[in-house]
């Protein structure tokens, strides 16, 4: 079984996607997630230029040794667009070979050691009311798990607020990237009070999950993480920009409250002292942006031989082809934590026909031979790609700083 063809499609219904479509010698096609939210194109160029005419006439089953090929072959190793790359042509060679064997991936994978995967929920408002409220409606959907984040006092914006009612929102938003502003002592003063209403209205009987979204040093990480002890928090996630490992060292011995990280990372690299040192709980990364199902499978194995559980990044700008990658493995892994999910906007349920559902605070996959998500790519291009860029952010002086 050969690959006749890559092709690679790019569409926005509501946020742009990268979509990897391989099609074998015998009319087998199996569908990849390589979104890479506000750098799509040069995701696109990469794979397009360079991937797709190395890839034409190589033997389809030999996953393994095309993931190989591909990180070893370019020489230039690591990196956020080739991780995502690779990550998208390795999906769609597992949708792929889940097909010619007429099993979903998990069956190869190993076969299910759970139920079903416990995802969590985006809560958030503009004042503490307004999210405890918002924890209160996702608790009352059946969600077991819960992040929430709320708008500093003093600050007009901040990340991780949710525009209108649904479950979803895209912060990927201006053709340029907005501007907002950041004060880390008025969000350190203000943190601890939002989850202390948080518990007193809705008790201890859910997870309760925060994002720091990477914006404190480690000093004020373990500050924030102390400051938390008392809510029993399921984890704190990104305190501190994250290509400083080491710094995790300062955090953990400061804190017990659990440690988040990785959905930025690109490989095993990236977390290889977090998780070797156990420097943190969970290891976020995304299945598409670490190189795959090939890729992530070893990260988490690690992950498992450290005490490390897995807590899958799965936001938005994840297509619902990557949301059911990691799944996949969710439903496999011993050392499964969690499984971020804030779905999708409406258009792109004309794009993508996903086979997971949700039930009570869990997804699950059905029987659907390989990923079990197929795409219509009639419905793909009327959703033309459109530039969108996620804010930054800026002291009060002017300073950049992590958005
Ligand atoms: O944990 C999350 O879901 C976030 O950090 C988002 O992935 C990020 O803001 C990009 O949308
Ligand atoms: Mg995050």
């Amino acid at each position: 079984m050969r690959i006749a063809a890559v092709d690679v499609i790019v569409t926005c219904p509501g946020r742009n996607y990268v979509i990897v479509k391989i099609t074998t010698d015998d009319g087998v096609v199996g569908w990849g997630d390589a979104t890479l939210n506000g750098r799509e194109q040069s995701v696109v160029a990469y794979l397009r230029e360079h991937v797709a005419p190395l890839l034409v006439g190589r033997d389809a089953t030999r996953i393994s040794d095309i993931w190989q090929y591909l990180y070893r072959g370019s020489y230039w190793r690591r990196g956020s667009v080739a991780a995502t790359a690779i990550g998208g042509v390795d999906i769609a060679l597992w949708d792929i070979a889940g097909k010619v064997a007429g099993l979903p991936v998990y069956r190869l994978l190993g076969g299910r050691a759970r139920d079903g995967v416990t995802i969590y929920g985006h809560a958030s408002g503009t004042d503490i009311d307004g999210a405890v409220a918002d924890v209160g409606d996702f608790l009352a959907r059946g969600y077991r798990a819960v992040r929430v984040q709320a708008l500093v006092p003093g600050l007009t914006s901040n990340y991780g607020l949710r525009h209108g009612t649904g479950l979803t929102y895209e912060p990927a938003a201006g053709e340029l990237p907005d501007e907002e502003t950041w004060d880390s002592a008025a969000y350190l003063d203000f943190v601890p009070g939002l989850m202390k209403r948080v518990r007193e209205e809705h008790g201890y009987g859910f997870h309760l999950l925060h994002d720091v979204h990477h914006r404190l040093s480690a000093n004020e990480a373990a500050q924030l993480g102390r400051s938390l002890e008392p809510y029993r928090m399921f984890w704190m996630e990104d305190p501190t920009p994250a290509e400083d490992q080491a710094a995790f060292r300062l955090i953990r011995s400061r804190t017990t409250t659990p440690i988040a990280v990785g959905e930025i990372f690109s490989g095993i690299w990236d977390c290889q002292l977090l998780i070797s040192e156990r420097l943190i709980d969970y290891i976020r990364v995304a299945v598409p942006h670490a190189g795959g199902i090939t890729h992530t499978r070893r990260i988490w194995d690690l992950a498992d031989l450290y005490g490390v559980r897995t807590g899958s990044h799965g936001p938005g700008d994840v297509s619902p082809i990557g949301i059911a990658a990691a799944l996949h493995l969710d439903l496999v892994a011993p050392n499964f934590g969690i499984q971020e999910y804030m779905g999708h906007l409406d258009p792109a349920g004309e794009v993508f026909r996903a086979g997971y559902s949700y039930g009570e605070g869990m997804l699950d996959l059905g029987d659907a031979p390989g990923i079990g998500v197929e795409v219509d790519e009639d419905a793909a291009a009327r959703y033309p790609y459109s530039p969108k860029y996620l804010p930054v952010a800026r002291l009060a002086d002017g300073s950049m700083h992590d958005w």
